[in-house]
């Protein structure tokens, strides 16, 4: 019989329970046996619904209350001395070292975060050191395996992946408890780093398996590769691979292990995008394997965890529908096929052709203006040494000029009117008068504060991606589709259904209204191609290249426009850039080729004297480097404030030419920057940097904190970038 798995479910409830229980407990609202409970009802709420559709392997021991990889290290104790003896409680430990600490005497900043693979989660990065005191907390698999259990479901516990001494005792606790299986997760595998790892891969699972339960062995987001070599001759009771990124690997992968006596798990349902599976396609695969192995050693799953998926409705399917539709196949593939599953895929199929038709509907005159892109279109009149000396007249900023990355914070009040004008309870116009006050605002503290290059705040906007996907066309929308970003962060990505171009401007009538009111200069805010569709559903009938660039085309009517309407600085953001790149080295440089591109082409319409500036958060640039550089963006800003040095000197070892701000600050946290703080931060920059291209500026934009923080540091940063202005005459 063909078994069915789901690897991993969302954590955040059907109507975002443990999202608004985690920020009432920060806000000292609920207690921590209040917040327990929440989260013990949104489990037992997954684990039955998963159930109930008739999933064979329910995945338990992923759920979590910030970050799954954070609940690793707290478990086995990797926390940095600079979060112990405050005198907090383990869980409040556990947030500190998410988000940071800010009261009663403890200031400790956030650890680091960085995404996740190239998914758009961010996971809070272990610390380790020489005096990382490795032993198990808690063990956090053992108690949600025997949490489900009291509930009557039996559940199969997920893991990260080991290479630590002390996962036998977790491992084998596991056993102790009665899981007969164990999801061990070990996305590494896809990445071409893991083809030196054998070793370290075999030690280890030939020690962890004869204590351990079943293990299944989980790659997913790529390929095995050549791995799959040494991969096939690990004690591992069963393999999946993702056939939804990498369908081209099953063959290679069947012939590895078809000698073996491994079960393979096929990822046929995406773990990362909303379209419903195309069954006729899934069952053939599915049947591919069971005719070199046996229907016994085939199991039907989503490719990943469905903590990538909303939680959500006759084209799409939302993390519970992909749940049936493992189970659907994997029914067809038993040969144990009943009435209701006959007409399930009936359904499918209907469905799956009525996309297909939809989909040959193209909008011509934005596939014909793709095709048409010239060379002399993707770059900008002048070298940046020359635009530079131009821009320096036309926009007169001081030294070290100080700015934002572009939103302010998003307040309850903002939202509210947003809700409003949804329910109709405020006409456009009110609406628009209200957020015309918010930016009037928004305008004076700046020149209150006295920074150099103004944002008008971004107070129009409820998401910086969903924000332009209702401006433009070819997109659709979920009512309650939250996708875990960090912590208690979710967003709501829109989803790519037809051709994209732009009716309308988008953004030209705020910032024109904002530059009105100032006789500082006002930077337009853009989000640039590459992060619309890397943060959205894309289609999966045609190539992202083309999706990107027909954002690019849209954008960059935009740009052109905002130029015309008098903004002599503007910004195009790309922080999902670095996310997009393909795991496997061996597709990079077709990717970065067309995603520069697409940023080229959105932002080079305009003269000279126009500032073009990007952002990027949460990079790793050393990998993509020539790539930052290509995009000839007149200034760019980075997150800083929470890696090392190390960021920097890759922009000079490579001579990185253009201006920079890398952030002096971290505002994922609520954490107020002291002002010798960041002295010191500039004083390491311009160790590296020369003072003539340095930019001051936050990390990223400030839509997630509150205006107390956020005075209190941007004041902080301005005297900062007074400071240097003298030390640095
Ligand atoms: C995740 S990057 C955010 C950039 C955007 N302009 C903002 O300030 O919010
Ligand atoms: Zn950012």
């Amino acid at each position: 019989m063909v078994a069915s798995s789901v690897l991993g479910f969302p954590r955040i409830g059907a109507n975002r329970e443990v999202k608004k229980a985690v920020e009432a407990y920060w806000a000292g609202k609920i207690s921590a046996d209040e917040l327990t409970k929440v989260a013990a009802e949104v489990k037992k709420a997954s684990w039955t619904s998963v159930k109930s559709k008739g999933v064979d392997f329910i995945p338990s021991g992923e759920f979590s209350l910030y970050d799954h990889v954070l609940d690793h290290s707290a478990a086995f104790n990797v926390i940095p001395k600079r979060y112990q003896g405050l005198g907090l409680s383990p869980l409040d430990v556990y947030f500190a070292m998410g988000r940071g600490r800010q009261s009663e005497g403890v200031d400790v900043p956030a650890s680091e975060m960085k995404k996740w693979f190239d998914s758009n989660y961010h996971f809070v990065v272990p610390e380790f050191s020489e005096e990382t005191d490795f032993k198990l907390n808690f063990n956090k698999a053992v108690e949600e395996f025997k949490e489900a259990k009291a509930l009557g479901i039996t559940t199969r516990p997920v893991v990260l992946g080991p290479l630590i001494p002390l996962y036998k005792t977790l491992l084998a606790d596991l056993k102790e408890a009665g899981a007969e299986w164990v999801q061990v997760d070990e996305p590494i595998l896809v990445l071409d780093t893991a083809a030196g790892l054998e070793k370290e891969f075999t030690t280890a699972y030939t020690e962890l398996a004869p204590v351990a339960p079943k293990i299944v062995l989980t790659t997913y987001f790529s390929r095995l590769d050549t791995n799959v070599n040494y991969v096939a001759k690990l004690p591992v009771a069963a393999l999946h691979i993702d056939l939804d990124r990498a369908p081209a690997q099953l063959a290679d992968v069947i012939n590895a292990i078809k000698a073996t006596p491994i079960t393979l798990s096929l990822g046929v349902v995406s773990g990362r995008n909303i379209w419903k599976t195309d069954f006729a396609a899934a069952i053939k695969l599915g049947q591919q394997a069971i005719d070199a192995l046996g229907a016994d050693r085939v199991i039907i799953a989503t490719s990943s965890s469905l903590l990538h998926t909303p939680e959500q409705k006759d084209w799409f399917s939302f993390a519970l529908e992909k749940a049936q539709e493992v189970s659907t196949i994997a029914s067809v593939l038993s040969g144990s096929q009943d009435a209701a599953v006959t007409a399930a895929l009936e359904a499918n199929k209907a469905s799956i052709a009525k996309r297909r038709a939809f989909e040959q509907n193209s909008d011509d005159a934005v596939r014909k203006r793709v095709a048409a892109i010239t060379p002399e279109q993707i770059e900008r009149q002048s070298p940046f040494s020359v635009r530079k000396e131009i821009q320096a007249k036309a926009i007169n900023l001081p030294k070290f000029p100080t700015t934002t990355i572009g939103s302010f914070p998003q307040t309850k009040e903002i939202r509210q009117a947003r809700a409003k004008l949804g329910k109709g309870e405020l006409t456009k116009d009110q609406y628009e008068e209200f957020i015309k006050k918010e930016i009037e605002s928004v305008v004076r503290i700046q020149e209150r504060l006295g920074l150099d290059l103004l944002v008008h705040g971004e107070p129009e906007r409820n998401d910086m991606v969903q924000y332009f996907g209702e401006l433009l066309s070819g997109f659709v929308f979920t009512q309650n589709g939250w996708v875990q970003s960090y912590g208690s962060r979710y967003v709501r990505p829109p989803i790519i259904v037809s051709d994209v171009s732009r009716p309308n401007p988008m953004t030209v009538q705020w910032s024109a209204y904002a530059q009105s009111l100032t006789d500082r200069p006002m930077k337009g805010m853009l989000t640039g191609p590459v992060t619309i569709l890397n943060w959205s559903f894309p289609r999966a009938d045609i190539s992202r290249e083309l999706q990107s660039k027909q954002l690019a085309l849209a954008l960059r009517d935009e740009v052109i426009d905002l130029e015309k309407a008098g903004i002599s600085a503007i910004q195009v953001d790309e922080p999902a850039i670095r996310e997009g790149l393909p795991l496997r080295r061996a597709d990079w440089d077709a990717y970065l080729k067309w995603a520069v591109d697409s940023f080229k082409l959105a932002t080079a319409g305009v003269t000279d004297k126009l500032q073009t500036h990007s952002h990027f958060c949460y990079s790793d640039f050393d990998d993509i480097f020539p790539s930052i550089q290509r995009l000839d963006a007149d200034v760019i800003s980075i997150e800083a404030s929470k890696s090392d040095m190390k960021l920097l000197n890759t922009f000079k070892q490579y001579g990185y030419s253009n201006q920079i701000g890398p952030g002096v600050y971290d505002i994922h946290s609520p954490r107020v920057p002291g002002g010798q703080e960041i002295k010191d931060r500039l004083k390491s920059m311009l160790d590296i940097l020369p003072d003539s291209l340095l930019f001051v500026n936050p990390d990223c934009g400030l839509k997630t904190r509150g205006w107390k923080e956020t005075e209190a540091s941007l004041i902080n940063l301005v005297e900062a970038a007074e400071w240097a202005r003298e030390a640095y005459a």
